[in-house]
């Protein structure tokens, strides 16, 4: 993918110099500092963006050229911010599957499965959001848009409210549905230790330019620790 987005107020590319390819299957992960754009990159991928120079390309066919309709039904964007929207947790598990047309029985079979994986208790179906903790409503909606199995899996921080043994059980779900479904997954996640133990590559995105596209066992870890909180850092002082 290439692209480049201006910043409307400042009149300059918010992502630049941007290339890179994803395979299906693959688990990919994004790192950067804040304002990096990741979420934007995320939302170019969605086609919640557009970008104003470069391509994106889906299986050789230009975005522009694939109805929206069916990249909707391909691709799922979980964002940093879910909300219930009013519902109860049991109503916001099975709105996706609904609006997708989905028999009752289908539903009620793949709501319980992933709940089951995601060990998301009975107890919690009939509460609103204002009755769950930020971690509860999390879970609840990674739950949500595992039940939909879809092609591409697009995660904004899947697991900044969750504790390390839950967001372990998430990424060990995210593995799950990879291998067995053969799901693309793209994440961004903050916490390297845990990125390392799930991605097939890395990209690390700086000041908008994509300055690392590396194969996890091509990744110096330790190194991108040190940088990766390192604000003052420019493109040209990465050396991996
Ligand atoms: N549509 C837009 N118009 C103008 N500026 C935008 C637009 N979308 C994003 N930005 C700006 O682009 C930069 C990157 O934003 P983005 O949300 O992608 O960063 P991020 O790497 O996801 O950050 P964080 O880790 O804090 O979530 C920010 O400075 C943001 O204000």
């Amino acid at each position: 993918m290439y692209g480049s987005l201006p910043d409307k107020k400042q009149g300059y590319p918010i992502l630049q110099d941007i290339s890179f390819e994803i395979f299906k299957g693959e688990k990919v992960a994004i790192v950067g500092y804040p304002g990096a754009g990741k979420t934007l990159l995320l939302r170019l991928i969605n086609r919640l963006s557009t970008p104003s120079k470069g391509r994106i390309f889906w299986d050789g066919q230009e975005y522009n050229r694939v109805p929206v309709i069916l990249l909707r039904k391909q691709i799922v964007l979980m964002p940093q911010e879910s909300k219930l929207l009013g519902m109860t947790v049991q109503e916001a598990l099975d709105y996706p599957l609904l609006l997708r047309n989905l028999p009752q029985q289908v539903i009620a079979q793949r709501v319980r499965k992933w709940r089951e994986k995601l060990q998301i208790s009975d107890e919690w179906l009939k509460l609103t959001e204002t009755q769950l903790s930020s971690g509860q409503r999390q879970l609840i909606a990674i739950a949500r848009v595992l039940a939909i199995e879809p092609q591409i899996l697009l995660l904004d921080e899947p697991t900044s409210s969750l504790d390390f043994t839950t967001a372990n059980l998430v990424l060990r779900t995210l593995k799950w549905i990879s291998q067995n479904y053969q799901t693309t997954i793209v994440m961004v996640n903050h916490r390297l230790d845990l990125v390392e133990g799930f991605c097939d590559r890395l990209l690390h995105l700086h000041e908008g330019c994509l300055i690392l596209n590396q194969t996890k066992n091509m990744v110096n870890w330790q190194k991108l620790n040190q940088n990766i909180h390192n604000a003052a850092y420019k493109k040209d002082d990465f050396d991996f």
